[in-house]
């Protein structure tokens, strides 16, 4: 581990954010052990200094000369000393240069575990650093996990790593990061399954595992989880804006050195804060969007969501609709492949958002008779928005838990009548497996004969809306039929 050299010392007291790039980037660069107990303090010590005084309306220009408060080195010091002193105390250090073992990863989580608070609200703000560890006994999900890597570091185990999903954290170690151990907890009241391998059970195939496809980080790539986990919010609706420009400063060199190449979230998290105060002329955030979904197709076999919602996000607050139906269509497209289950939650909020919020919102403002280019008259997003609500349905088919509710149905049928009839004639929809698959459920809501009164049903709704007599070409299913054959 690289420690707290002269040289990092030497940048102190720190006062300008440059600063603290320069202790990032020596640590980065001198060796390949940066030190995550000394660079989580510091982090954790300017963020929250930054964000518990009223700081807001600061001028901020420029690294150089945003001023911060003084963070002196005998702070730093201090709290550096005091983490070594919390994890050698209880755990002896790997003299032997040695793999760590199940034994060892789960008593460095129980040291945390057992110092931590005993009850706080964990989804508050700042809990994530070990600034707030050492000096309020508090940690978030992540704070743990990020704690007992840091702890092992110290230690002396360079196998043990930090494994991350779209909402969950969890260690690696052994020869080549062959074994997992969970070391904190996932979500309100589900019991912690400290200690034990990941997706051995039924969540194999939940998205919180992401199909085993986690991010698996070097040190240098730990050190970019927690830039991203730097958190700038003064409050629910304020940024301390020398947090949020450290925090891209700070991004910006993790790019620059390679370290976010296989870290989809991080170079998101860049995207959207390009997006609020570009820095970088040459790349524009819309090519971050598009750099984090090529890692997660090159590195993850395409099983992050994330990435997507990340773009939709940016089309669809840039008016971009057309491009943001695309985005979530291939968002559902990922997620058509999990069983959904109850520790999904959260990526459960994002779905229901984009199809009970953005979608509606977007058909409001495109159907109000003042759009020329109105993209009810494009096919391609008739066929986006479909293939949107198929990736939802299959994503409830051979769950255990539902997905679809009467609230779902609503709004999608609100959202698919609005386009126009020949607009959706112009659709092909192949049933390669969806037919086989919807019909072996609940007998076919498919079927080739003109008698399916599903089919008139279909006809009936929307020539009701249209006003138009159609005949279409292609079966549909009808909305109602998709629901039901989703909701089973
Ligand atoms: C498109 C979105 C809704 C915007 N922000 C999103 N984020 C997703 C989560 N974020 C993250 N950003 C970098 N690394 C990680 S690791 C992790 C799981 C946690 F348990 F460790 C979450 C996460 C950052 C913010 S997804």
């Amino acid at each position: 581990m690289a420690g707290f050299r002269d040289l990092d010392k030497a940048l102190f007291p720190i006062k300008h954010i440059s600063a603290v790039v320069k202790l990032f980037r020596s640590q980065l660069e001198d060796t390949n052990e940066p030190d995550l107990a000394l660079l989580s303090i510091v982090i954790g010590l300017i963020e929250n200094q930054l964000t518990s005084r009223s700081n807001a309306g600061q001028l901020i220009d420029s690294p150089e000369t945003t001023v911060l408060p003084r963070f002196e080195l005998e702070t730093v010091e201090n709290l550096y000393r005091k983490f070594k002193i919390v994890i050698t105390g209880s755990v002896e250090p790997n003299k032997t240069k040695t793999y760590a073992t199940r034994d060892l990863v789960k008593r460095v989580s129980d040291v945390i575990w057992n110092s931590l608070t005993r009850s706080y609200y964990k989804d508050r703000a700042h809990l994530q650093s070990l600034y707030s560890y050492l000096t309020g006994s508090k940690l978030d999900c992540f704070g743990v996990a990020f704690a007992v890597v840091a702890g092992c570091q110290v230690l002396g185990y360079d196998d043990v790593h930090l494994a991350l999903s779209e909402d969950h954290a969890w260690v690696v170690f052994g020869p080549h990061g062959s074994e997992t151990a969970e070391v904190t907890w996932h979500g309100k009241g589900n019991e912690d399954k400290r200690g034990q391998e990941i997706g051995k059970l039924d969540s194999a195939r939940s998205w919180l595992y992401v199909n085993n496809k986690p991010v698996v980080c070097t040190r240098q790539m730990e050190v970019a989880a927690l830039v991203s986990a730097i958190n700038p919010s003064l409050n629910a609706s304020v940024d301390a804006t020398e947090v949020a420009l450290l925090q891209q400063e700070l991004l910006w060199l993790l790019y620059d050195l390679g370290h976010l190449k296989k870290y989809p979230m991080a170079i998101g998290n860049l995207g959207d804060l390009e997006e609020i105060s570009p820095k970088r002329p040459g790349i524009a955030c819309s090519a971050l969007f598009e750099e984090a979904i090529d890692a997660a197709r090159r590195f993850y076999n395409n099983q992050h969501v994330y990435p997507y919602t990340y773009q939709g996000g940016y089309y669809f607050r840039n008016k971009k609709y057309k491009e943001a139906f695309e985005s979530w269509a291939n968002a559902s497209d990922v997620i058509r492949l999990y069983n959904y289950s109850r520790d999904d939650e959260e990526i459960y909020k994002e779905f229901l958002e984009i199809a009970n919020e953005h979608i509606p919102y977007i058909m409001k403002i495109e159907s109000s008779g003042f759009e020329a280019n109105t993209i009810l008259k494009k096919s391609e997003c008739f066929a986006n928005l479909l293939k949107f609500y198929d990736g939802i349905c299959q994503w409830e088919e051979g769950s255990a838990t539902p997905v679809l509710h009467i609230g779902w149905a609503k709004p999608l049928v609100n959202t698919i009548s609005k386009f126009d009839a020949d607009v959706r004639a112009q659709v092909h929809i192949v049933c390669d497996n969806m037919e086989e698959k919807l019909s072996k459920k609940n007998g076919s809501i498919f079927n080739n004969n003109n008698n399916n009164n599903y089919e008139k049903e279909y006809q009936a709704t929307m020539s009701k809306s249209n006003n138009k007599d159609q005949t279409t070409s292609h079966f549909y299913p009808t909305i109602e039929a998709l629901t039901a054959a989703c909701s089973e």
